[in-house]
C-alpha cells in the first residue's frame, strides 16, 4: 500500500539560476528541499553575464532579492542599432520605456554576482545547499526517489527537480525511467529535440572609450549580429552571434577550442559596435571570453511521476532576447506555486504518488504555452538580427526604424503577462508603473499587429512592397540612412 506523507521533500539538482530561485520560492512556502550542485563553488567565475528583465525581476523582487541587484547594476536607458557599414539603423529609449512601463530596469551584470546574491540571500537555508554533489543516477520507487551522487551519497526525496541545465542528468534519468515503463516512443521523440544553428562568442571587457554606461548597441548583418552593453563602472558585456555552416543535431553539436575562437574573432575585428568603435576594441581588452554553439530545444515532456525539469533542462533558447535565465526564474516560480497548492490542499490525508503526478502535470500544462511562446520568439530574434532571410533583412535593416513602438510593444508583450509567486504579495515596484503585471495578457495570445506589419513579417513579397512603399513615402529615405 502506498505511503501517505504529511509533507514533501524536494531534491533540486543544480544550484544555478533555476535551482537557487526554486530554493528561495520553496523556502518561502516552508517546503522542505535540498539543492545538489556538482560544482564545488556555487558561484564560479565563468566569465558570463546575465540580463534580468521584468519577468525575472518581479519574481526576484517578491523574494526580497531585487534590491541587491539594483546595487550592482547600471540601469539600461538607451539602445542603438547599427548596420554592418557602421550606419545607424535607429536609436531609441526602449530600455527606459520598458522600465517606466513595467517598473523594473533592464539589469545587466555578471552572472557570477547573481548566483552570489541568490546564495547569500538564502541565509540560514544555505545549509540545504550541497556543493561538490554530482548526481549520476535517480532511482524512482513507488513512494520516493533516491538520488545518487558520484561520491556514493544517496539523497531521498518525494520529487526530484532537474535544474541541471541543457545536458541534464535528471532528464536522462527520467527518460531511462520512462523507457522502463514502456514509453520508448515518447523518449525517442524527446531525444531528437536539441539542435544548434548559431554560435556565440561572449565576453566581458574593461571600460572601452566611447561606450557609455547604461547604453546598449546592436549590430545587424547577414549571418551575424552583435550585442554590447556598457554596465556599471563601464564594465562591457558583449556577444557575437554567428550562423554556423549548417544545423547540427544534438549529438554532433560542435565544441570550440581557444584557437577556434581567436580565428573566428579575427574575422569580425573590423565590424562596427558603433559608428566609431570596431569590434576589436572590445574583444582585445576582454577579461574573459567563451565560444560556444547555441543549443535550441523545447521539450514536450517536462515531468513524469516524481521527476520534473525546469530551466534549460526543459526549454533551451538562444540568448538574443535575454530570456533563458528569466524564463528559468518563471518556471521555478510556477513550479513552486503548484507545489505549494499540493501541500496546502493535502492537510488531512498526506500526499500520494497520484497527487504528485497531478500536480506536476498541472504545472507542465499551465507553464508550457507561455514558455514555448518566448522560446519561439527568442529563436526567431536570433534569425531576425542575423538577417537570415529576405524578410528578416527587410525587417531588421529597413522597416524597424519606422516601427519604433512595434519593437517596444513586442517586448512589452513578453513582460506583461508573466508568472508571479501566488503566495507572496506583489512588491510596490510591480504596480508603480504604467503597465503593471496582467497575468491574463501577453504571450501566447495572438499578436495584435497591424495587418501591414504582419504582412512584412510573414510574406516576403508583400513585405518588399510595403517596405518599398514606406521608403518612398519617407522624406528621409531609408536607403539614404543605411
Ligand atoms: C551566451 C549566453 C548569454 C545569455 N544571456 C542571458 C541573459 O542575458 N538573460 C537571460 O535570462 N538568460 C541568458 N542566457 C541564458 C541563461 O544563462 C540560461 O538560460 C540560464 O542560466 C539557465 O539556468 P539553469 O539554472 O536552468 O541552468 P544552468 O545555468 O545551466 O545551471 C545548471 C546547474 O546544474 C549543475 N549541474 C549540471 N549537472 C549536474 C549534475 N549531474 N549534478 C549536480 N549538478 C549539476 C551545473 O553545474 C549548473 O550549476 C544566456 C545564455 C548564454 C549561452
Amino acid at each position: 500500500m502506498e505511503n501517505k506523507e504529511k509533507k514533501i521533500r524536494v531534491v533540486i539538482v543544480g544550484g544555478s539560476v533555476a535551482g537557487l530561485t526554486l530554493a528561495h520560492c520553496l523556502g518561502k512556502s516552508n517546503i522542505e528541499y535540498v539543492v545538489l550542485e556538482s560544482n564545488c563553488d556555487i558561484a564560479p567565475e565563468v566569465g558570463a553575464s546575465i540580463g534580468i528583465l521584468t519577468n525575472g525581476a518581479r519574481i526576484l523582487d517578491q523574494l526580497g532579492i531585487f534590491d541587491d541587484i539594483l546595487d550592482v547594476i547600471e540601469p539600461l536607458v538607451k539602445a542603438t542599432f547599427w548596420a554592418e557599414n557602421g550606419k545607424l539603423i535607429m536609436e531609441n529609449e526602449s530600455p527606459q520605456i520598458i522600465h517606466d512601463r513595467h517598473g523594473y530596469p533592464i539589469s545587466f551584470f555578471d552572472r557570477q554576482v547573481l548566483l552570489e546574491i541568490l546564495y547569500n540571500r538564502l541565509g540560514e537555508n544555505q545549509d540545504r545547499v550541497y556543493t561538490g554533489k554530482r548526481v549520476v543516477k535517480v532511482e524512482h520507487l513507488p513512494n520516493k526517489v533516491l538520488v545518487h551522487c558520484k561520491d556514493q551519497s544517496v539523497i531521498e526525496g518525494d520529487i526530484v527537480v532537474g535544474a541541471d541545465g541543457v545536458r541534464s542528468t535528471v532528464r536522462q534519468e527520467m527518460w531511462r525511467y520512462m523507457e522502463s515503463i514502456g514509453m520508448e516512443k515518447e523518449v525517442k521523440e524527446e531525444k531528437g529535440i536539441l539542435s544548434s544553428e548559431y554560435s556565440c562568442v561572449f565576453g566581458i571587457s574593461a571600460a572601452t572609450l566611447g561606450l557609455v554606461p547604461g547604453y546598449c548597441h546592436r549590430t545587424y548583418e547577414k549571418d551575424y549580429s552583435s550585442l554590447t552593453i556598457a554596465g556599471k563602472d563601464s564594465r562591457v558585456f558583449w556577444f557575437l552571434f554567428t550562423k554556423m555552416d549548417r544545423v547540427y543535431a544534438g549529438s554532433e553539436i560542435p565544441r570550440f577550442s581557444d584557437e577556434d575562437m581567436e580565428k573566428h574573432l579575427a574575422q569580425y575585428s573590423e565590424k562596427p559596435i558603433t559608428d566609431t568603435i570596431p569590434f576589436s576594441a572590445i574583444y582585445q581588452s576582454a577579461v574573459s571570453k567563451t565560444f560556444l554553439a547555441l543549443e535550441e530545444g523545447f521539450h514536450k515532456k517536462w515531468c513524469m511521476d516524481r521527476f520534473v525539469c525546469i530551466g534549460d533542462s526543459a526549454h533551451k533558447m538562444t540568448p538574443n532576447m535575454g530570456q533563458g535565465g528569466n524564463s528559468a526564474i518563471e518556471s521555478a516560480a510556477s513550479l513552486a506555486n503548484h507545489l505549494t497548492q499540493l501541500v496546502r490542499n493535502s492537510s488531512n490525508g498526506g500526499i500520494t504518488l497520484e497527487d504528485v503526478k497531478n500536480c506536476l502535470n498541472k504545472f507542465q500544462t499551465a507553464r508550457q504555452p507561455r514558455a514555448e511562446g518566448i522560446y519561439t520568439k527568442a529563436n526567431a530574434l536570433t534569425r531576425l538580427e542575423a538577417c537570415a532571410t529576405l524578410k528578416n533583412r527587410l525587417m531588421a535593416l529597413h522597416a524597424l526604424p519606422y516601427l519604433k513602438s512595434y519593437h517596444i510593444d513586442r517586448m512589452t508583450k513578453t513582460l506583461v503577462g508573466a508568472e508571479r509567486l501566488e503566495y507572496i504579495p506583489l512588491p510596490p515596484r510591480a504596480s508603480n508603473c504604467t503597465m503593471p503585471l496582467h497575468t491574463q495578457s501577453g504571450l501566447p495570445e495572438k499578436d495584435k499587429e497591424t495587418p501591414w506589419i504582419r504582412a512584412i513579417s510573414t510574406t516576403p513579397l508583400i513585405g518588399c512592397a510595403m517596405a518599398a512603399k514606406s521608403f518612398m513615402g519617407s522624406t528621409m529615405g531609408a536607403f539614404g540612412r543605411i
